[in-house]
């Protein structure tokens, strides 16, 4: 057919170009290899690590749990009908974009709802361009924020009072959606009288300075609230209610995330005594009223409906968690040029043991030669203290061992979870940058490839300690580079002055600062190890 010219024949012209495009322009294979091959190893562990982040958007993740066909709700396989009856509550850093997202894909049916969420959230999200996590003007969600520095306040009691009253009202007709991320204990706190707010606040804060694990303090918190531990579920009885979790705990306890208020827990005053006795809160040191609590009878409240009708009636679900944004960066990985591995989503324990597991495995993956034999037993040796499972490190160092010997290029081992920092100074840092600080040193002097391997440290929340990185980058030359620009690494070190570190090496190249990304599933640990060439046996 002969195509006359003028607009319609550029127009199909066009469309039958647009139909080729990726035959013209996308290089071939082996082209776009040699490209990726040509980017550093720190801009790829850069774009792996916003892969990780991407996956974990608290708008997309409730665009992927929530589905919906007609008036149907659809969440990990079970369904709910939505009859207008809909309501929604939520508490924690990342509830705000969740929100939006929920009401774009139920606001139809949506009556009313209310979030608790950190104070000055919204500017920030708007300050960051970040609108899609914001509500629209005329939503039926109400945001409250407050618990200001993560800390609970009387804004985030009002919040909770509002989102009780509202969970109170519901009858068997109603769907109650649950949205629940990290930060959620400090935004939903609502003492068992006669405690109040300042003494609750007083109990949690010295534990958590004497150094006890989330497990141990969201179980006391459990026991001095009202809406902890079941508590809202309870409030919510006999409505349906809907969870959506956004996980920031190692093995996503549902009972313990924001202390699982539509978990059904029985609280267990001997194991709220022992918890407070380990950190050195003696019975004299207790207000009278968390005694009183402590000593009546459990479980707190009457008994509502049979156990299996109670069970029934509350549908707990994790739609995001660290092993998903590590799931996404390895395939982000791939693409990149690199073989991926995730050793574990559970890393935890002090980060100088973490930084000397990283430095081993390091080392035994970049080994010219075979590595020392003792190198295996070392490195099963810190499983135990960081938290990672024999049978995963085994399974690790299987894919490294076989890389370096048949030198099938570069790997990317990946993992996460949350490390603790002993402060001992009074610096300005956080634990990913006193990571990565940490294993640059590790890698110091090791036999190394030129160009790697590098290790990335980064918080999902964007925001690392107080400061306004998430975390930092770095590789074998660090101490050389500090050294030339005067900076005493070390002495960063003891004064917990990471922060401080990476800001004055190289101008602060190697902080990786994303900005409030407006979501938190702990941290992601990235080593990428370059192609390891191999020695031919004989020379
Ligand atoms: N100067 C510092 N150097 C190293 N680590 C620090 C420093 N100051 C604080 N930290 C650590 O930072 C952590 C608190 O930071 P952050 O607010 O990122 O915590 P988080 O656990 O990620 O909080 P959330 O789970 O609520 O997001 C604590 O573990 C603390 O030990
Ligand atoms: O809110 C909390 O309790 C912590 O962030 C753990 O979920």
């Amino acid at each position: 057919m002969f195509i006359s010219g003028g607009p319609c024949k550029d127009s199909l012209m066009a469309r039958a170009l647009s139909l080729f495009r990726p035959l013209f322009f996308m290089p071939p294979v082996g082209v776009r290899r040699a490209i990726v091959c040509r980017m550093s190893l720190d801009t790829r562990a850069r774009e792996v690590f916003a892969a990780a982040i991407e996956a974990v958007q608290p708008d997309t993740v409730v665009h992927q749990g929530l589905q919906r066909t007609g008036d149907t709700l659809l969440v990990n396989g079970h369904s709910f009908t939505l009859r207008n009856n809909l309501h929604l509550v939520g508490f924690g850093k990342a509830v705000l974009g969740m929100a939006a997202e929920a009401e774009r894909i139920v606001g139809d049916h949506l009556v009313r709802g209310v979030v608790s969420v950190p104070h000055g959230i919204q500017e920030t999200l708007q300050q960051h361009g970040k609108d899609q996590m914001l509500l629209k003007e005329g939503s039926r969600i109400k945001v409250m924020e407050g618990a200001k520095h993560n800390l609970s306040d009387s804004e985030a009691q009002r919040a909770a009072e509002c989102i009780k009253d509202l969970a109170s009202t519901l009858t068997e007709n109603d769907l109650l959606l649950v949205l629940i991320s990290g930060g959620g204990s400090a935004l939903l706190p609502a003492p068992v009288p006669p405690i109040s707010l300042q003494e609750k606040q007083d109990v949690t804060r010295r534990l958590a300075a004497a150094g006890a694990t989330i497990q141990e303090l969201n179980s006391v918190r459990r026991a001095l609230s009202l809406l902890k531990g079941g508590g809202l579920a309870h409030c919510a009885h006999p409505a349906q209610v809907v969870s959506l979790v956004l996980s920031d705990v190692i093995g996503d306890p549902l009972d313990l995330i924001a202390s699982g208020p539509t978990v059904w827990t029985e609280v267990c005053p001997e194991e709220v005594w022992s918890v407070l006795g380990r950190y050195g809160l003696s019975t004299a040191s207790l207000p009278a009223s968390v005694k009183e609590v402590l000593g009546r009878s459990f479980p707190r409240w009457e008994p509502v409906g049979d156990q299996s009708d109670r069970a029934a009636r509350v549908f707990n679900a994790v739609i995001g968690s660290n092993s998903i944004a590590l799931e996404s960066a390895g395939r982000r990985a791939r693409e990149l040029g690199f073989r991926p591995v995730v050793l574990s989503p559970g890393v935890r324990g002090d980060v100088r043991s973490v930084s000397r597991l990283y430095g081993l495995l390091a080392h035994f993956a970049c080994s010219h030669k075979e590595p020392p034999t003792e190198l295996p037993a070392e490195i099963l040796k810190l499983g135990p203290e960081t938290g990672v499972e024999s049978w995963d490190l085994c399974r690790a160092m299987q894919v490294l061992g076989e890389g370096r010997a048949e030198g099938w290029g570069a790997t990317c081992l990946l993992a996460g979870g949350e490390p603790t920092v002993q402060l001992t100074g009074r610096g300005c840092g956080g634990r990913n940058q006193e990571l990565a600080l940490r294993v640059g040193l590790e890698l110091r002097g090791m036999e190394l490839p030129p160009k790697g391997p590098v290790f990335l440290s980064g918080g999902t929340d964007g925001q690392d300690g107080p400061t306004e990185a998430a975390g930092a980058v770095t590789d074998a030359g660090l101490g050389e580079e500090a050294q030339t620009q005067g900076l005493d690494a070390k002495g960063f070190l003891v004064n917990n002055d990471s922060f401080t570190f990476f800001s004055r090496l190289s101008g602060g190249q190697r902080l990786l600062l994303p900005g409030l990304t407006g979501t938190n599933v702990m941290d992601v640990h990235m080593l990428l190890i370059p192609p390891i060439p191999v020695v031919v046996s004989g020379h």
